[in-house]
């Protein structure tokens, strides 16, 4: 056990799973190939526990045990979120507004750098450069389909800026190309391919890189998340979590690692070695088969890991996994601070699992909105112009504007909002000309230019919500009835035979 507490930890969080009745612990013997992948996948599907897979067929000397699901969901009432609530050291029966707040609220204040350990769990064991022989190692295959082994679907890359002022940590998926290498997907707007460029500018070949699986979970909160250019992943999560996050070097080359990390490769990402890269089952719930492109190489020189290491896996796909409760959730979040940094009045944003991440639902403060004596098409424009030409906002293709009584993070209310008070066409903006995503089904294999435009901000104001205020009255039972009435129906309501509320 970890001396730290489990949003520091792996390990920790774990255990802190387990006591929470949040994980399976599975001893039988379960086959890498598919297996591990397709449990967690139902899991995925059934918002159930986080498999934990003690037993490997192919393990050997410590690598490796699995753990599918980090960052699931539950469908535990009250406790929905208390998985992603332990990365980030929050109650279980926090909600999702207060995890964004948590991730966001290291955004104005000083970073506190990594404390550097001579060495650390991480160092426990190793395999050097000539020994490694990643084939020999149990590869998850995560779907049927997939163009190869993804290794790599929640480990966090680590890169630095050609002047080492930035740390980047990201995740971005990486199959297995060969028995020391993997190809990755680094595509703009993406920060690895940005540090990418930058190092290929200087003339540099290879560039210094580790991947790093089984890292504290705010770090791999963190690496979901689009923090603005420059900013070090390190230092942030270090402020956010008031204490400096513990840090070794890599033996190989300067990058520095979390110390308690489970499995460390490092090595080198090409600047130009390419490899071709997928098919993989995305975060959309597609996988288009035989369709791969070309990615970026990254060699492994070393290998450290700890004992009895565990690699944590994301099965994505449909929902629910951590493409949407965090790649989605966390660029929400950081579409609502751009949004408040720039003065307009956002006070929540959603990312409803339905949309697979592709929706992010704003909720306006309609008393600072009607001071500002816009119209809805004015302001939806002001939404769109800024979010869609920010990074959070790349992977998103619909905005919503709702007001105060909708609760964005229940998507009856979401949906009854959007069908409702949007009129389509005449209370939505176009977007053509911004950056578009291209594994959005309907962008990479539809109509149109595949990486420029199809986006959309749906006003689901009505117009009085800019001038006066809300005139109408909600058809439901908390507003159709007067409360003398409604608890005289709530205090009849079991001994007439009808089901116990859910509260
Ligand atoms: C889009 C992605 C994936 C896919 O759908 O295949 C793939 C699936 C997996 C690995 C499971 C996955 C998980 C489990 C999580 C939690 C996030 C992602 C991914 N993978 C992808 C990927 O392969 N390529 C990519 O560009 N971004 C991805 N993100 C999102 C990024 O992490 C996020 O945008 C960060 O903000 C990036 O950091 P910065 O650049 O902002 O510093
Ligand atoms: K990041």
């Amino acid at each position: 056990n970890d001396p730290e507490p489990a949003h520091l930890s792996f390990r920790s969080f774990i255990n802190a799973l387990r006591e929470d009745g949040d994980l399976a612990d599975i001893d039988s013997p379960i086959d890498p190939n598919l297996q591990a992948a397709a449990i967690t996948r139902l899991v995925c599907e059934t918002d159930d526990k986080a498999p934990l897979f003690h037993n490997i067929i192919g393990a050997k000397d410590g690598l490796w045990r699995i753990l599918g699901a980090p960052g699931g969901i539950r469908k535990t009432p009250g406790h929905q979120y208390s998985r992603l609530a332990r990365h980030v050291a929050l109650p279980p029966t926090a909600s999702l507004h207060d995890i964004m707040d948590k991730m966001l609220s290291a955004t104005h204040i000083p970073p506190i750098e990594p404390e550097i350990l001579s060495t650390g769990p991480c160092k426990e064991n190793s395999i050097d450069g000539p020994d490694i022989d990643l084939w020999k190692l149990p590869l998850p295959q995560i779907h049927q389909s997939d163009g190869g082994k993804y290794v790599q679907t929640f480990g966090v890359h680590i890169l630095q800026s050609p002047d080492g002022t930035w740390t980047n940590w990201s995740i971005s998926r990486a199959m297995v190309s060969s028995k020391n290498k993997l190809v990755s997907l680094a595509a703009n707007p993406q920060h690895i391919r940005l540090i990418h460029d930058q190092w290929a500018k200087e003339g540099k070949k290879e560039i210094p890189w580790a991947l790093a699986f089984g890292v504290p979970p705010t770090a791999a909160m963190a690496a979901s998340m689009p923090l603005p250019e420059g900013i070090s992943d390190p230092g942030y999560v270090g402020a956010m979590c008031g204490e400096p996050i513990k840090m070794v070097k890599c033996d190989t080359n300067d990058i520095l690692v979390p110390a308690n990390s489970e499995i460390v490769f490092e090595g080198t990402f090409s600047v130009e070695e390419t490899a071709s890269e997928g098919p993989f089952g995305e975060m959309h719930g597609y996988t288009f088969p035989g369709k791969s492109i070309i990615g970026n190489v990254h060699t492994i020189n070393k290998i450290t890991y700890r004992n009895n290491a565990i690699l944590p896996i994301s099965s994505c796909g449909r929902m629910t996994d951590e493409t949407h409760t965090m790649l989605g959730v966390l660029a929400a979040a950081r579409i609502r601070q751009v949004c408040q940094d720039a003065g307009l009045p956002i006070i929540q944003a959603s990312c409803p699992w339905f949309a697979h991440a592709t929706w992010t639902v704003l909720k306006v403060d309609t008393t600072k909105l009607r001071a500002l004596k816009t119209t809805g098409k004015e302001f939806a424009k002001k939404v769109g112009d800024l979010v869609f030409n920010v990074k959070p906002g790349f992977a998103m293709h619909r905005l919503i504007l709702v007001g105060e009584d909708i609760d964005i993070y229940n998507d009856k209310d979401v949906l009854w909002a959007y069908t409702t008070r949007c009129r389509p066409n005449l209370d939505e903006v176009f977007f053509e000309e911004v950056l578009g995503f291209r594994l959005i089904p309907f962008m990479g294999y539809g109509n149109g230019d595949p990486i420029k435009g199809g986006k959309v901000v749906s006003d689901a104001l009505l117009p009085v919500e800019y001038t006066t205020g809300q005139n109408w009255e909600t058809c439901n039972f908390k507003n159709a009835y007067p409360k003398s009435v409604q608890d005289q129906v709530l205090k009849d309501w079991e001994s007439f035979g009808f089901a116990k509320l859910q509260e």
